[in-house]
């Protein structure tokens, strides 16, 4: 493997969970800065040394830097991806509610690639991430998803953990590989990127479905239907839009999954722990504290499978509960009231 200079330049943009996470990792082998929208919430993680707001009782470690100053977290990578031998890496690590405008922030900047971690399909455009990056950085600068099954808290502790690359420019695989690769931290790769950014986001809907079903005391034999048939509806849609049948088998297709489905750590299955406990989702969402990506996009995965004429049964019930006022009993009924099918059609 193609082994970088250590320590390059990393600038994490976005410090939610995922993203002080990720920079907590990647500071143990590179120069890492962390920037993050809220001045006061900066200035206190960097007084205090851990990002009490997003991730608390995770420390920063020594190498890493936070910042709210945008342009200086800029800089880091494009100062740096002027020097020889540079390996410099940007990473957008908000939710997809603000991939757009931070993207916008970034145009007519020399940036040297950018890197995106949120999943999901943009909730009024219905797009996926790297077709945002494209509408509004256009082709020139190079752009990979890194997804794949992974727990903020699991990586901040230093747990093994393997996550997906997905571009369709090597070279830039290449450098998410050579720098992320390490430690307790493996990185596969792959030019899917549909496949990849389809399965990180329809895993979410799938885990409040599977969440609800705990939550309603359904059973082990139902929350495996759900995600078996939760597979196949990922990979319905997946492979209309593109995709390769072979990722949805992959980290960040079944893996994610499986993950989500079935881990409490995760907040879209917690999300339909609580709609089992009749909770209304606006208190559900205010009492979470962090996004739950599933929710926005189970509207936006309804209209666009509609549009294709994509058959998603589950993402359907689980946006009637979000959206409609169907109860959660309701979602059961309706998918068990479904006529019998072939299961490979
Ligand atoms: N938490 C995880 O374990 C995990 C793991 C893998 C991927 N992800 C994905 O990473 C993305 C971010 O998740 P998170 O866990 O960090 O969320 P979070 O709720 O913990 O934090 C969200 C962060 O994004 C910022 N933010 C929100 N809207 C923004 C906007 N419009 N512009 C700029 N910043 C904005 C918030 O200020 C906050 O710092 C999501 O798409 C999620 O699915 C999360
Ligand atoms: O906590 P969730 O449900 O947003 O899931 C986090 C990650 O996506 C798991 O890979």
């Amino acid at each position: 493997m193609h082994e970088p200079k250590s320590p390059q330049k990393i600038t994490v943009l976005g410090a939610g969970a995922w993203g002080t996470a990720v920079a907590i990792a990647l500071a143990a082998r590179h120069d890492v800065l962390l920037w993050g929208r809220n001045p006061a919430q900066m200035a206190e993680a960097a007084a205090a040394r851990e990002n009490t707001h997003y991730l608390p009782g995770f420390p920063l470690p020594d190498g890493l830097n936070v910042t709210a100053d945008f342009d200086a977290a800029v800089a880091h990578v494009v100062n740096a991806a002027a020097e020889p031998d540079a390996e410099s890496l940007l990473i957008a690590a908000c939710p997809v509610a603000g991939l757009r405008p931070l993207l916008e922030q970034l145009k007519g900047r020399a940036i040297p690639n950018i890197v995106w971690l949120c999943k999901g399909f943009e909730y009024d455009t219905g797009l996926l991430p790297h077709q945002v990056v494209r509408a509004v950085l256009g082709d020139a600068v190079p752009g990979a998803a890194l997804s794949g099954p992974s727990f903020a808290q699991e990586v901040a502790r230093g747990l093994p953990c393997a996550l997906t690359v997905a571009s369709t420019d090597r070279a830039l695989r290449e450098r998410v590989v050579a720098l992320v690769h390490g430690g307790n931290m493996r990185v596969y790769s792959c030019d899917d990127l549909v496949g990849v950014e389809v399965g990180g986001a329809v895993k979410n809907i799938l885990a409040i479905a599977t969440g609800t079903a705990d939550g309603l005391g359904l059973g082990l034999n139902a929350r495996a239907a759900l995600i078996t048939r939760g597979l196949a509806e990922i990979t319905r849609l997946g492979m209309a839009l593109g995709g390769h049948a072979g990722t949805f088998m992959g980290l960040t297709g079944m893996g994610d999954l499986i993950l989500t489905c079935t881990g409490d750590l995760s907040r879209n299955r917690r999300v339909g722990l609580a709609l089992a406990q009749g909770k209304p989702l606006d208190t559900i969402v205010r009492e979470l504290g962090h996004v739950a990506e599933g929710v926005p996009c189970a509207k936006a995965v309804r209209e666009l499978a509609a549009k294709m004429g994509v058959d998603m049964p589950i993402t359907n019930a689980v946006a009637g509960v979000l959206f409609d006022g169907d109860s959660a009993s309701d979602m059961v009924s309706r998918l068990l009231a479904r006529d019998p099918r072939d299961e490979l059609a």
